[in-house]
């Protein structure tokens, strides 16, 4: 075959950029960012060797600093309005990681606020469900040092916000529920990271006619082990159930883990919850905000099943106004809910008063 007849591949899409970014993160390597003519190297605290550490303060004379997101500087108390960059020269890897993310952790002497390049490393660090504890250095005039690793513009961080919104479904097959009969499983792939997201179809209903719907976000913990930390696992058994008994209706069961931090962060946040934390506060240590779920899948799995209206069963606006701004008619709201018990009555409790969760907890906890 002559060359001239052969196919190329190029694979050099936004998305693949980020993707293998993400993915070098999270094997502990460093990323190059790049905007103009500045450059910028970033590792990830969560994820990387100390020895990688140590080199990568070498290759950059010790000028590299911590990127404290605004939730984190505000728990150290400082008094901030973004993130904030805190200088690294002198300080070892174990200094480092508390300052990013421990409890009772002193405030650093000196900082200043974080660019925006320094603030969207943060961002390929929440792709990568590490905690945005990114260490940061401007190398724009060092960058051969760096020259073997991934290099990712901002444009392109920014630009992959379209791959979001793509899914195909992949399969759809029936599964035997107890309780509900046969529900119809789909399967769809996409969006960022090319995750496996699932439609669960409860009974037929019409697609004409505005349709009932749960979205649920996965919680290892309580779906799957029955945690009495949380409501979840009663909210999916229920969600189910007020699917057929309204006639049917979708399920969608989003991988969002932790609302989107990963297992990890969670089972780090709960670790501070033992310790007397809310929920909101836990994770605002770790430098995680009160919630980093989207609703891209969701809106894409819906438009999938040509359904455009919907009845919503949750408690979360946030859910509500995903939907919505992706072009769903959200035509009316339910409320679903699961036991109060003495281990998640705190933790609900937070959602109604710090998150706006519509769920009037008095009356659940007079019903229990
Ligand atoms: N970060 C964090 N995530 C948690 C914690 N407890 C539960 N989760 C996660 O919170 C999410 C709860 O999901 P849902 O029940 O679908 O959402 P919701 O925001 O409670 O809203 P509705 O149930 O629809 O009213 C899941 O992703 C859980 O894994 C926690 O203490 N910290
Ligand atoms: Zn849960």
């Amino acid at each position: 075959m002559s060359k001239s007849s052969q196919a190329v591949f190029q694979f050099s899409t936004p998305e693949i950029a980020v993707e293998r970014a993400v993915s070098e993160l999270r094997y502990g390597r460093p990323v190059l960012l790049t905007e103009g003519s500045r450059t910028l190297a970033t590792l990830a605290l969560d994820c990387v060797a100390p020895s990688v550490y140590d080199q990568f303060a070498a290759a950059t004379d010790a000028r590299h600093s911590l990127l404290l997101t605004a939730p984190r500087a505000s728990r150290l108390g400082l008094r901030a309005t973004g993130d904030v960059l805190s200088p690294l020269t002198g300080v070892s890897f174990d200094q480092a990681s508390r300052l990013a993310y421990s409890l009772g952790a002193e405030a650093p002497r000196s900082w200043q606020a974080a660019d925006d390049l320094a603030s969207l490393s943060a961002e390929l660090a929440r792709l990568a469900l590490l905690l945005p504890a990114m260490v940061v250095a401007d190398v724009s005039d060092a960058a051969d040092l760096f020259a073997g690793c991934c290099t990712l513009s901002s444009a392109g961080l920014k630009g992959a916000d379209v791959a979001r919104q793509r899914f195909d479904q992949v399969v759809r097959t029936r599964v035997p529920l107890k309780d509900l009969g046969d529900a119809d499983f789909v399967v769809f792939r996409g969006g960022l990271a090319q995750k496996d997201q699932v439609a669960i179809v409860v009974g037929k209903p019409d697609v004409t006619k505005t349709v009932p719907i749960r979205i649920h976000s996965s919680c290892i913990t309580g779906d799957l082990c029955g945690s009495l930390k949380c409501d979840c696992g009663d909210q999916l058994r229920n969600g189910l159930s007020l699917l057929k008994h309204a006639g049917g209706g979708v399920l969608l069961y989003l991988d969002q883990e932790g609302r989107g931090t990963g297992i990890g962060a969670k089972m780090r946040a709960y670790g501070y919850q033992h310790l007397g934390l809310d929920t909101i506060d836990a994770d605002a240590e770790l430098g995680l905000r009160d919630d980093h779920r989207r609703y891209e899948a969701a809106v894409a799995m819906l438009q999938h099943l040509n359904i455009g209206r919907v009845a919503v069963y949750t408690n979360n606006p946030t859910k509500i106004e995903g939907l919505r701004l992706g072009g769903i008619e959200v035509e009316a709201r339910a409320a679903v809910t699961g036991r109060v018990t003495a281990e998640n009555e705190n933790y609900l409790r937070t959602k109604t008063l710090r998150a706006g969760h519509m769920m009037d907890l008095a009356s659940l906890v007079a019903a229990e």
